[in-house]
C-alpha cells in the first residue's frame, strides 16, 4: 500500500549530482525526504513495532551506577534485520533504495562496493544514553560507507541525540539531527570520527555498512 516507486533517474541524478561530489569533497552527505511521508512513516512504524515487540536487544552498558544494587543505564538497543522478516517489508523497500543509490555511486567512488551488511535497527531509549566518539571502521575491516536512515518525527534540540562528526584534520564539527526521513552517508574509516550525543527522547535509526 505504501510503495511509491522511486525512479532510477531520480536516484541516478541524486547519486551523480549530490552524493558522489559530497563524499569525494567532504567525506559525508545528508539529505531529507528520501522516501516521503508514506513510505518513511511505514519504515518508522515497523521499527517502532520491533521495539514494542521486544525484538531490540540491549546494546552496550552505557554506565552502571556505583553503590550496592547493580542498576545499570542501558545504552542503545539493536536488532540485525535482513528485511525479509515478517513485518519488515518497508525496511526491505528502504534497503532496496539504498542499494540502488550506492550501486550508481559505486562506479565513481574509490574502489568497488562488493556487498552490504544487514540493517542494524538501533534505538536510543531517551534516558540520556548516547554513543561515545568513535570510528566505525578504524582498522580496515572492509566497511567503506556508513549509511544511516533516521526515523524521528517532531525531533528538536531539547531531545539531544545529535550525531556530531569530527571530520579528520578539520577545525569544525558537523551536527546532524536525527530527523524523520533523513539519510546520512559518510566514509566509515578514520576520516569520520563521530558520536551520538545523549538522547532525551526515543531515537530510532537504521544503519547499513557497504563493504569494498
Ligand atoms: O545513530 C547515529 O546517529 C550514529 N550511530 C553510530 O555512530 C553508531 N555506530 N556504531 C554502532 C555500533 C553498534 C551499535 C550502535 C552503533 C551506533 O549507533
Ligand atoms: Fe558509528
Amino acid at each position: 500500500p505504501f510503495i511509491e516507486h522511486v525512479s532510477d533517474q531520480d536516484l541516478e541524478r541524486l547519486a551523480l549530482d549530490r552524493v558522489v561530489p559530497a563524499l569525494l569533497d567532504q567525506g559525508f552527505y545528508h539529505l531529507d525526504g528520501l522516501l516521503g511521508e508514506l513510505a518513511g512513516g511505514a519504515v518508522r512504524d515497523q521499527v517502532a513495532e520491533l521495539h514494542r515487540a521486544g525484538a531490540l536487544q540491549d546494546g552496550r552498558l552505557a554506565s552502571s551506577a556505583p553503590g550496592i544494587h547493580r542498576s545499570s543505564i542501558r545504552g542503545d538497543k539493536i536488532a540485525w534485520v535482513s528485511g525479509s522478516e515478517r513485518g519488515c517489508d518497508a525496511v526491505s523497500f528502504l534497503l532496496g533504495i539504498l542499494d540502488r543509490l550506492i550501486s550508481v555511486c559505486a562506479g565513481r567512488l574509490a574502489g568497488k562496493i562488493r556487498e552490504r551488511s544487514k540493517a542494524m535497527v538501533a534505538c536510543y531509549p531517551g534516558n540520556g544514553a548516547g554513543y561515545v566518539k568513535h570510528v566505525d571502521n578504524p582498522n580496515g575491516d572492509g566497511r567503506c560507507i556508513t549509511c544511516i536512515y533516521y526515523l524521528n518525527k517532531k525531533w528538536n534540540h531539547t531531545h539531544g541525540g545529535v550525531l556530531r562528526i569530527f571530520p579528520e584534520g578539520k577545525s569544525y564539527v558537523i551536527d546532524i539531527q536525527p530527523l524523520f526521513d533523513r539519510l546520512l552517508l559518510f566514509w566509515s574509516d578514520r576520516r569520520n570520527p563521530h558520536e551520538v550525543q545523549p538522547s532525551y527522547s526515543t531515537r530510532y535509526a537504521i544503519t547499513v555498512w557497504y563493504f569494498n
